[in-house]
């Protein structure tokens, strides 16, 4: 198994939009941030650059004491930056703030998942059956929604898909530069969600059609996402359930991007199983997923809360490399990368003829 991380690669724009984690590190932090984004605070430090308290107080009708008390804790947070009574924002938020809609995404997402650690810590760790079936955000994640389309289970669903997209968006930059999709031409992307992943991958090669399979509700969201994108054309969504269909057969790649820790072992096992068969023979599986957490000492950091929250579903790639073996994959190569949290990236090739 290789392994890469930042250091490994040098600095690299790719990675550089890991730099929102910093400011959401803790509770205080990012509510501050949240808070200044919310009030237009951010948004006048970056249009006006400077500017004092006094002027900050008037522009956005602010309570003195109370922007004062703000101001304090973006400056502890090095959000902000002050001197002889100017205020900026910092150029390390200057940097982070290019990836806001991943800060917003990864601030939202902690903060929907914080009741349930407010709440339901001790469930989470000594009863996890008795957590699932109380908390908030598993409910909110529910696929039982994506089957049927009501207004609500629509709004529901769009609301994590909308998490799912931003957090790929940036995730999808970072498969690209490991592995070489130039190769393929018919890819099939399962639990492919809004079609982010497979957008990416044909944004980059004009050659490639993609086919997202995933649930009918989540199908009729990506296809409204995809229908105003340049390579719209070149995306098809198959509505369906890969417990129960047959998947589409005929492709050269087939991935699956943080889907098979959802499901009980036995369960991504079969899934991987069918992707097999939907392979053409020399064809490549790519599975691209978070690996276990692995805190060594480190304190967590706040916009990590929604992945402590699926700790148990992340598994070593080995599991996933004993089943390729089994469905007789070759050439498995599985690579550590080091993101916010570990991630593997496991290609395997489908042999060229059966024997
Ligand atoms: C954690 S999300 C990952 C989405 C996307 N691959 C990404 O990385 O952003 C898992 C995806 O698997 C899809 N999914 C769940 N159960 C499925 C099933 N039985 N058949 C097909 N897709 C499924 C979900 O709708 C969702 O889009």
């Amino acid at each position: 198994m290789s392994s890469t991380n930042k250091s490994q690669t040098g600095i690299n724009q790719i990675y550089e939009y890991l730099c929102v984690d910093e400011f959401i590190d803790n509770f205080i932090n990012a509510q501050s941030l949240k808070t200044a984004l919310a009030i237009g605070l951010i948004d006048y430090l970056q249009q006006s650059q400077f500017c004092d308290v006094d002027t900050l107080t008037r522009e956005l009708r602010s309570d003195r004491l109370g922007l004062e008390l703000l101001l304090d804790m973006l400056l502890a947070n090095q959000v902000i930056t002050e001197k002889n009574s100017e205020i900026s924002l910092s150029e390390k938020f200057l940097i982070a703030l290019q990836y806001r809609d991943l800060l917003e995404t990864k601030l939202n997402f902690a903060n929907l998942v914080a009741p349930d650690f407010v709440n339901l810590l001790t469930f989470f760790i000594n009863k996890p059956s008795q957590f699932m079936e109380r908390s908030q955000i598993f409910d909110m994640f529910g696929y039982h929604r994506c089957f049927d389309y009501t207004p609500e289970n629509y709004e529901l669903t769009k609301r994590w898909m909308k998490i799912t997209t931003v957090l790929t968006k940036y995730e999808a930059q970072v498969c690209l530069e490991h592995h070489d999709f130039s190769q393929y031409q018919k890819i099939l992307d399962i639990g492919g969600n809004s079609g982010e992943f497979a957008r990416q991958i044909c944004a980059k090669h004009s050659n490639i059609l993609a086919t997202v399979f995933d649930l009918p509700l989540v199908c009729h969201i990506g296809e409204e996402y995809i229908s105003s994108q340049p390579e719209c054309q070149r995306i098809n969504f198959i509505k369906g359930n890969a417990m129960t269909d047959n998947l589409p057969r005929g492709y050269d790649l087939v991935s699956f991007k943080s889907m098979l820790h959802d499901w009980p072992e036995n369960i991504a096992c079969q899934f991987i199983n069918k992707a097999v068969k939907s392979l053409n023979p020399g064809g490549t599986l790519l599975i691209f997923e978070r690996s276990p957490i692995e805190l060594v000492g480190q304190v967590l950091s706040y916009s990590m809360l929604p992945m402590v929250l699926f700790f148990r579903s992340f598994r070593s790639p080995l599991v996933y490399e004993s089943q390729l073996l089994a469905d007789g994959l070759q050439n498995i190569h599985i690579e550590s990368i080091n993101l916010e949290m570990p991630f593997f990236l496991i290609t395997a090739k489908k042999k060229n003829s059966e024997i």
